[in-house]
């Protein structure tokens, strides 16, 4: 076990000493047992009839509290525990588990996954594309190294885990419409690159380790009761804020910049149906998933059909841009379906439908209070 040790002198305190020894017993031979071709250390951490116990990293983003919701009505509140750094809101904090997690911080992941005996990691802490080119330095610190943390805490505590990755995973040399499953990725970002990396570094974890590891890419996800976090897809949220409040919107993408995009419903059932999908369903840890793909004109003329006074102009921001130009336009989710049977709900008449209703149920209830 000379290469563990080396490994070992190079990794902080004791952080690799189990995850070492199950290294070295897999080189030994010593665990035959649990390595198979598809091997999941699922089976040993936690018994089928039990609930997971699951921890969302980066939860108070668009997307963890609503998969809290999903995941706590499935599995009971106390056993999906919402984390992130920053302050939940007071509806947040009472509707079930909240705690403090810094994905950087290695020792504090490892003592929460320790001390609630978690079995489920769904890692949603990341910096958007947007935010992400503005702060390269940090998008590579929290995208980065925070998966080489969550990597290496589910690999020693034979958690099944779940990383989302993104259509901003693909570049302008990938095939645009539709973009498949396996196909060249050279993105130009650096939300993209990181996305890229998790892919592979989960992907290379479940056959070197037998990390029990599940990958969607993510279109640009719309919601009503959540803000989206600074990213290339953002206006399609902007779009039904705006249109309520004021009755005219400002775009900053052209008219006609096709991206891929689902309402958060198909997306947070897609999450939970991927994980608990029978390993042996998956015939690939990484899928597209998909449910529409339109412009902001499309988009706009759907929402004029109920909103005839709305007001759509453009001021395009030249990084998005070139960001969504560099993106697919339809993502090929073929895989998905036929493997662990993914189907969407959501077309854009209903998005835009539903997105609506939410709206006007909240401006009858302003009005009533
Ligand atoms: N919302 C979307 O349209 C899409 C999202 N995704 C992926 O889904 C995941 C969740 O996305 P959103 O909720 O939209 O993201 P978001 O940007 O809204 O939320 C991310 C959360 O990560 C937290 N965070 C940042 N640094 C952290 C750290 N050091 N430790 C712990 N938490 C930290 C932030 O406080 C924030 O609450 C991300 O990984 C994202 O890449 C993928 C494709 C589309
Ligand atoms: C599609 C995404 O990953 C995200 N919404 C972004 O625009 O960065």
């Amino acid at each position: 076990c000379k290469f563990l040790l080396n490994r070992k002198s190079v990794i902080e305190g004791q952080r690799c000493a189990l995850f070492a020894s199950l290294r070295c017993a897999l080189r030994c031979g010593a665990l035959v047992l649990f390595v198979t071709s598809d091997a999941s250390f699922h089976s040993v951490s936690f018994s089928e009839t039990d609930h997971p116990k699951v921890l969302i990293t980066g939860g108070l983003g668009q997307l963890g509290v609503g998969l809290a919701k999903l995941l706590r009505k499935r599995f009971g509140k106390n056993n999906v525990i919402l984390s992130d750094i920053r302050k939940p809101s007071s509806n947040v904090y009472h509707s079930g588990p909240f705690i403090y997690s810094d994905i950087l911080d290695y020792k504090n992941l490892r003592e929460i996954v320790v001390n609630n005996r978690i079995t489920w990691l769904v890692h949603y802490s990341a910096l958007l594309s947007a935010v992400g080119e503005a702060n390269v330095a940090l998008a590579r610190s929290v995208n980065i190294t925070g998966l080489h943390n969550i990597l290496d805490i589910a690999a020693e505590h034979g958690l099944r885990l779940f990383v989302p990755s993104t259509i901003g995973a693909f570049g302008p040399t990938s095939p645009r419409n539709p973009t498949p499953d396996l196909c060249v990725q050279r993105p130009r970002t650096i939300y993209g690159v990181s996305k890229v990396h998790a892919e592979l570094m989960g992907e290379y974890y479940h056959h070197r380790y037998g990390l029990d590891f599940r990958c969607l890419r993510y279109p640009g996800i719309i919601s009503a009761d959540s803000q989206p976090g600074g990213g290339t897809t953002d206006y399609a949220v902007q779009i039904f804020h705006d249109a309520i409040k004021t009755g005219k919107f400002e775009c900053n993408l052209k008219p006609d910049t096709r991206l891929p995009m689902m309402y958060i419903d198909d997306c947070l059932r897609a999450t939970l149906e991927v994980m608990e999908a029978p390993a042996d369903t998956l015939s690939m840890r990484t899928y597209n998933i998909n449910a529409m793909s339109f412009t902001p004109e499309e988009l706009a003329q759907e929402l004029q059909k109920q909103m005839p006074e709305l007001e759509v102009t453009y001021d395009v921001d030249h990084v998005r841009q070139a960001i969504a130009d560099s993106w697919p336009m339809n993502f090929d989710d073929s895989n998905a379906r036929k493997d662990w049977g993914w189907k969407h709900d959501y077309d854009l008449p209903e998005l835009v439908q539903t997105m609506l209703n939410y709206f006007g149920a909240e401006t009858r209830m302003a009005r009533a209070n």
